[in-house]
């Protein structure tokens, strides 16, 4: 479809700043089908393991094509359009409109298919588009400079592309800067506060990654989180997920108020350990909590966070930092079987949700396996 065939689809007014509520439609209409991804956009994905389908309440999602086991690294993409952050809005808008006007036309389709949330515009970004408007000329597929109604119809397109861009584009670093880029099948991903996977910038292969967090069963979705918050409880994530991405979250953790229970005990031990950590400066006095008095109890308390997100469900990153945390202590406390038995579990979870690609994280032993490492060389020395 070339892009003078979407043109009558777009009503967005034009003078009063508003964004009606159809201008936050995909431009096409069937979103099951011609999900354009180039080939060279996905690598190291031997086989197909995941689709994008309708749900019933959460627009479209990706779901598994059959058994994925833990760990499996589902999604491995370039982005379809990436720059650098600037420090000023409009001037992200700028450089939009400058890398769209440069992109192919099947990857301005697809980007055009993406979900856009009508919350993210700002004011200044509609101005700093009609100005590259007014400094830039504007050519259609065939290379026809466009002019009049269709210029004005290109650029409320542009307008809801760059909404696209915002609603889906995610944090990488391009040549060792800060920046953002959308991903095809990653932008179809929907929340859960019971993620299934992990998603992080792969610096190493210099993709987007999406890793299974537990064995996925065929026609299972495959659900992010997009807040940081795992400990959060139930209203503080609607409130969140409010404000920045306008849903109100359907997952299964939100439906069921059982779970909250576990959240709510997760985020006092997790306030209790912070607290340690900071030299109890901070005692939440609220709750009535005696802080913790010594090593022992904050390896007591750790592993009861850690026990606590596994039997939830949460298998993520803060795991990983809460075995490590449990490794540090048993190191304190002199037991240093238990500390390598405990960075060995954390190490299973890095890599379970990473991949094996951490040497960006050697310095300080940052990354699990250079913790172990560490310990396993004690270790050595203890028994040489
Ligand atoms: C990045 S898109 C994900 C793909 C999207 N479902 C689509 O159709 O393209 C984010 C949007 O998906 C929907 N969504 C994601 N997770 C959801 C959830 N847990 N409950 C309800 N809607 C959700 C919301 O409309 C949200 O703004």
């Amino acid at each position: 479809m070339d892009s003078a065939s979407h043109m009558e689809q777009l009503h967005m007014k034009d003078q009063d700043g508003s964004f009606p509520a159809d201008s936050t439609s995909p431009e096409s209409g069937d979103e099951s089908i011609a999900l354009s991804q180039s080939s060279s956009d996905i690598i190291e994905q031997p086989e197909v393991m995941v689709e994008v389908r309708k749900t019933d309440t959460m627009g479209v999602g990706l779901f598994a094509t059959g058994k994925i086991p833990r760990g499996t690294r589902v999604l491995s993409e370039k982005a379809i359009i990436q720059m650098i952050d600037p420090v000023y809005r409009s001037e992200l808008a700028n450089r939009f409109c400058t890398k769209l006007a440069r992109l192919s036309q099947d990857r301005i389709e697809t980007l055009s298919q993406l979900h856009c949330n009508p919350q993210v515009f700002k004011g200044e970004d509609r101005p700093a588009i009609a100005k590259w408007y007014n400094e830039n000329s504007v050519t259609d597929a065939h290379g026809q400079e466009l002019k009049g109604k269709k210029r004005q119809e290109s650029r409320k397109k542009t307008l809801r592309r760059f909404g696209v861009f915002i609603t889906n584009s995610s944090g990488i670093t391009l040549d060792g800067q800060v920046g953002r880029g959308v991903f095809t099948l990653f932008s179809r991903i929907n929340h859960s506060c019971v993620p299934n996977a992990r998603y992080g910038w792969n610096e190493a292969i210099q993709r987007f990654t999406v890793h299974v967090s537990r064995d996925i069963e065929p026609d299972e979705q495959i659900f992010i989180s997009y807040l940081p918050l795992t400990y959060e409880g139930r209203a503080k994530r609607a409130e969140q997920l409010e404000a920045n991405w306008g849903f109100e979250c359907a997952c299964e953790a939100c439906r069921d108020p059982a779970r909250e229970m576990g959240r709510v005990k997760m985020s006092i031990l997790q306030l209790l350990l912070t607290s340690y950590e900071q030299g109890n400066t901070h005692v939440p006095r609220i709750m009535e909590l005696d802080p913790l008095k010594n090593r022992g109890e904050a390896l007591d308390i750790a592993n009861q966070l850690a026990k606590l997100m596994v039997s939830e469900g949460l298998v993520t990153m803060e795991l990983a930092k809460t075995y490590r945390t449990c490794s540090q202590l048993s190191l304190w406390l002199d037991d240093l079987d238990e500390a390598i038995e405990y960075a060995e579990k954390a190490l299973d979870i890095e890599r379970c949700l990473i991949g094996p690609e951490t040497e960006h994280l050697r310095e300080d032993d940052l990354g699990c396996q250079y913790w172990l490492e560490k310990l396993q060389g004690l270790k050595r020395s203890q028994e040489a």
